[in-house]
């Protein structure tokens, strides 16, 4: 398709890269949890998939939380945001253990970035406590609770998509 200058993705126009290694991923998990530790209890843990999975496993453990639901959105095929699907709703038994509203419930992602996948969830859960590992400044008011703050213009690479590999010397042009 000659001269025609192709749509750059999110993480393209993100620019800068901020990865995370398993090893920062749970130390940032736990970190989350000693602020959550305040808040709660929490009657059950709502991960928002995919990405909200792994922090959820680590908070639920850390907090002694053992009922986990979910609410499965998708919006990023790779790294283009698309338009939100609910792929599938929380459950009507962790809907009633939040008493309709998600009051007691905390809700767990990765992170947030334009903040439309958290209002979305917010919508559903109006009372419920949001926490998320990372926030950037869209989607940051949307958070009760966060860790980190990276930029909007930064792309978080997670280490489930990422792997070792090797990096050329600076002076041979690496970044
Ligand atoms: O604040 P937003 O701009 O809505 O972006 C944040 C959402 O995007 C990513 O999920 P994604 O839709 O890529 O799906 P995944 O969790 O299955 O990777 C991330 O895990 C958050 O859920
Ligand atoms: O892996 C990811 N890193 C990000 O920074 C991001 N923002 C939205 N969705 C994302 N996924
Ligand atoms: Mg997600």
């Amino acid at each position: 398709m000659g001269g025609e200058t192709p749509e750059l993705s999110a993480q393209e126009r993100a620019g800068k890269a901020f990865p995370v290694s398993w090893d920062q991923f749970h130390r940032d998990c736990r970190a989350l949890t000693w602020r959550l530790n305040e808040v709660g209890p929490f009657h059950a843990v709502i991960a928002i998939t995919r990405g909200g999975l792994v922090p959820a496993a680590i908070v639920a453990r850390e907090l002694g939380v053992r009922v986990i639901d979910t609410v499965c959105i998708a919006s990023y095929d790779h790294t283009k945001q698309g338009d939100l699907q609910v792929l599938k709703g929380i459950s009507d038994a962790a809907m009633k253990l939040g008493g309709g509203t998600g009051k007691g419930l905390l809700i767990v992602d990765d992170l947030v970035d334009t903040g439309k996948t958290g209002k979305l969830v917010r919508e559903m859960l109006p009372d419920a406590h949001f926490a998320t590992v990372y926030a950037k400044p869209k989607g940051r008011p949307l958070v009760d609770t966060f860790i980190t703050e990276v930029s909007q213009d930064t792309w978080i690479f997670f280490p489930w998509d990422t792997a070792l590999s090797y990096l050329p010397p600076l002076r041979d042009g690496a970044a």
